[in-house]
């Protein structure tokens, strides 16, 4: 199942910086890990925004959920999730 998953990260003002690395160089080796599994198959950068749009690929919305939750900066964020299907006018052989 595909889904388009939106990321916006509010770090605290008060977070202390050797913290805020550790996190965000967990956050990087995981977000990482599920991109080479595939499960993960875009994520693109808002301009000007600390906020990301990913697509995942996942089996259903308890995998999506607990990917989600096992975010490092997982309590930082706000997350939007939108679920995907094919568009009947997709030319497209695949829904890669
Ligand atoms: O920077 C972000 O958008 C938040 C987060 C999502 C993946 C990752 O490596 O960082």
């Amino acid at each position: 199942m595909l889904f388009h998953v939106r990321m916006d990260v509010h770090l605290p003002r008060d977070l202390p910086p050797e913290e805020a690395a550790e996190i965000l160089a967990r956050e990087k080796a995981y977000s990482q890990a599920l991109q080479h599994s595939g499960k993960w198959r875009h994520i693109w950068r808002l301009a000007g925004e600390y906020a990301n749009f990913s697509i995942f690929d996942v089996q259903d919305n308890a995998e999506l959920h607990e990917i989600l939750t096992g975010l490092p900066l997982f309590r930082f964020m706000k997350i939007t999730v939108t679920p995907l299907l094919r568009h009947p006018s997709s030319i497209r052989e695949d829904d890669s």
